[in-house]
């Protein structure tokens, strides 16, 4: 059996009396009921995933894949920069890598399938040279879809292995907003025109064969599982992101959730293990168009909106230091029993 299917299996429940505990707590701190508003609905969050709320050792796991439907002239960029990209992040010269280092988190990354050879620093998960052009065949089999889902896996298993104790999963693959969004379309019914956005930049004639390319690829799929849509749709980095955001659930660890490409691999994620859907914090809402019709199909409420649409984890870890601050308030604010005061 895949790791993942067991991995989905073993994802707790959150544990309700760690909430109510910690809702009860957060009235004996010394400030005014409930007037740390988000941050300490994080905090109750928190205890629910963790117990005691510590997320000191983030771990940015980064996904890079390349995408066939770049040849129908999609992105601004052509698929050579994924590669170039991977080597900027084994370098430490990316986005994300600066960012990670302001939040103390480590960065990871995992190739699982850029076109070329495996680059030195990155973990090889490479499952096959790219995806296959999801407008006129599928992105790959749906055993490439396991493997894929599986590479996640590994990455949050180690991670964790070594530590971490909240996870940002982040991505790198030209031309996957496109499969994002065919993803999006093809999870909530929703039309091309709805799901695409600009991705890194495509605006005007471009912007309308990119939707009309999202069009052809959800005319062509056809799938009833969750693992077949990965499969016809792609991408591999994207499937992966769910499986590493299975696996931190599994060890009932915080999954802090970047922008438009890792809200859909959540979705995937939740399709998957529905229990998954309890570990996840939205980082924030990011500018690519699609992203609000995702958050709302899960209901979810992102804690930043700073127009950022990067994507690589960026998004995510702008908002690490609001769920370290919600950490360290459970931790270390007085309660008004330490003062003396009776409440
Ligand atoms: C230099 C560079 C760095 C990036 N880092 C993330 N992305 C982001 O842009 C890509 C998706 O947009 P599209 O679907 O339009 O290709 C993904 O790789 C995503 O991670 C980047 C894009 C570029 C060009
Ligand atoms: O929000 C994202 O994840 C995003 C948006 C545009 C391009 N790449 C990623």
């Amino acid at each position: 059996m895949s790791k993942w299917r067991k991995a989905a299996e073993e994802v707790p429940s959150v544990r309700k009396e760690e909430m109510e505990k910690m809702t009860a707590y957060m009235d004996t701190l010394t400030k005014p009921q409930g007037s740390l508003g988000r941050l300490e609905e994080l905090a109750v969050k928190l205890a629910g995933i963790q117990g005691k709320p510590d997320v000191s050792r983030p771990a940015v796991l980064v996904f890079a894949g390349d995408h066939g439907v770049t040849a129908e002239g999609v992105s601004l960029y052509g698929k050579e920069v994924t590669q170039l990209m991977v080597h900027n992040f084994v370098q430490g010269g990316a986005a994300i890598n600066v960012l990670a280092e302001e939040i103390g988190a480590s960065v990871t990354v995992t190739d699982v399938g850029v076109a070329g050879d495996t680059l030195f620093g990155s973990v090889d998960a490479k499952v096959k040279q790219g995806t296959g052009n999801i407008a006129r065949e599928a992105a790959m089999t749906t055993g490439e879809a396991s493997l894929a889902i599986d590479a996640g896996i590994e990455a949050s298993e180690r991670a964790i292995a070594q530590g971490a104790n909240l996870i940002i999963p982040g991505e790198m693959g030209i031309g996957n907003t496109t499969a994002t969004s065919a993803l999006l379309a093809a999870w909530t019914g929703a039309s091309p025109e709805e799901v695409t956005g600009s991705g890194t930049g495509v605006t005007g004639e471009q912007l309308q064969l990119k939707q009309e390319v999202i069009g052809m690829a959800l005319e062509r799929a056809s799938w009833e599982s969750t693992l077949e849509a990965f499969a016809e749709i792609g991408g591999l980095e994207i499937a992966a992101m769910s499986g590493a955001m299975i696996e931190a659930a599994k060890n009932r660890t915080p999954v802090l959730i970047d922008g438009f490409i890792a809200s859909i691999a959540a979705m995937g994620a939740v399709r998957l293990a529905p229990f998954t859907a309890d570990y996840f914090i939205f980082g924030h809402l990011s500018a690519e168009a699609g992203h609000k019709l995702a958050l709302e199909t899960l209901k979810a409420e992102p804690l930043l909106e700073l127009k950022m649409r990067l994507g690589e984890g960026t998004g995510a870890a702008a908002a690490y230091p609001l769920v370290s601050m919600a950490a360290a308030i459970a931790d270390r604010m007085a309660t008004f029993a330490d003062l003396g005061i009776k409440q």
